[in-house]
């Protein structure tokens, strides 16, 4: 069985982080191995804790995975500092763990910082350039370029072009943040873009949709498929499981990682334009 590794903060709602990349490893077939970078304490109405871990626990953490198990592909979310950043940069070198996914998790959705402001320069110099993938939302790729205007799929792609300068092999821009009729994901790869749209659905809860996002591909690229392959089923994936999100608490509910399988492949909902 191939081996997928989460490096992110524990969400005790169960929603995002840590918990949902393993349900989404599960779902994908994979086994989820994971190394915690923080604790939140967070339900649907918000982040009412965070508990970042020693530096020491985190690298103890990945020696155990990485000396031992081993790792098909690995993804990053939450970080929270710099020097969480450069630890895990290192570690990722000193293994040479391959399909790294990047997600560049800053805030949440409810606005509690998830990243110190002070860490964006740590982030954008040591870890991106480590990526297979990056896989920023448009608030968190205007913020990488430097507060850039991210309103269109035109300005989505000549942002995944600029931070493809930053040294990842693949950026995905994901569109869910912006208005219109369908949610559009722009992939650049170094030589063409590709679109993955969706109709938009209406539904507020929308709780760890980048982190489901961003497992899935870590997931099928440990399986071998290519970067357009992997973010094609992660688009996928990630419209069923909004499609049939679930109204837990009393606040913003999670997505549901099993919606894919219970449901099927069978509406395929993301043509690539
Ligand atoms: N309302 C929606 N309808 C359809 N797809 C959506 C919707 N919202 C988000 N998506 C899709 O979900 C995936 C994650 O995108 P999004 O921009 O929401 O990431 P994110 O901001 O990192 O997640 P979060 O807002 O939970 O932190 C993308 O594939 C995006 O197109
Ligand atoms: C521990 C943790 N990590 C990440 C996110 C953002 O989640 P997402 O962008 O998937 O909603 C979160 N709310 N909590």
């Amino acid at each position: 069985m191939k081996k997928v590794l989460t490096i992110a903060g524990s969400d005790s709602g169960g929603g995002a982080g840590i918990q949902a990349d393993l349900k989404t490893f599960q779902e994908r077939g994979v086994f989820g191995t994971s190394v915690i970078t923080a604790i939140t304490a967070q339900n649907t109405l918000g982040v009412h804790g965070v508990y970042p871990q020693e530096l020491s626990a985190v690298e103890a953490q990945l020696d155990a995975v990485l000396s031992d198990i081993g790792t098909d592909a690995a993804k990053t979310g939450m970080l929270f500092s710099a020097e969480l950043i450069q630890l895990v940069a290192r570690k990722i070198q000193e293994y040479s763990v391959p399909s790294l996914v990047i997600d560049p998790v800053m805030i949440a959705k409810g606005g509690a910082p998830l990243l110190k402001k002070e860490a964006v320069e740590a982030l954008r110099k040591v870890l991106l350039p480590l990526g297979a993938v990056i896989t920023p939302n448009v608030p968190e790729a205007s913020e990488l370029l430097g507060g850039r205007r991210i309103e269109g799929v035109k300005e989505m792609e000549e942002a995944a072009k600029e931070l493809y300068q930053l040294g990842p092999k693949a950026v995905v821009v994901k569109g869910g943040h912006l208005d219109g009729e369908q949610s559009v994901d722009v992939l650049f790869d170094g030589e063409k873009w590709y679109h993955f749209a969706s109709d938009r659905i209406e539904t507020r809860h929308t709780h760890g949709t980048g982190c489901t996002f961003s497992a899935c591909i870590a997931a099928e690229m440990a399986k071998g498929r290519t970067i357009p392959e992997a973010v094609r089923t992660a688009k996928d994936f990630i419209t069923h499981a909004i499609q049939h999100s679930l109204e837990i608490g009393k606040g913003v509910g999670p997505t549901h990682h099993a919606a894919y399988r219970l449901v099927g492949e069978k509406s395929p909902s993301s043509p690539t334009v």
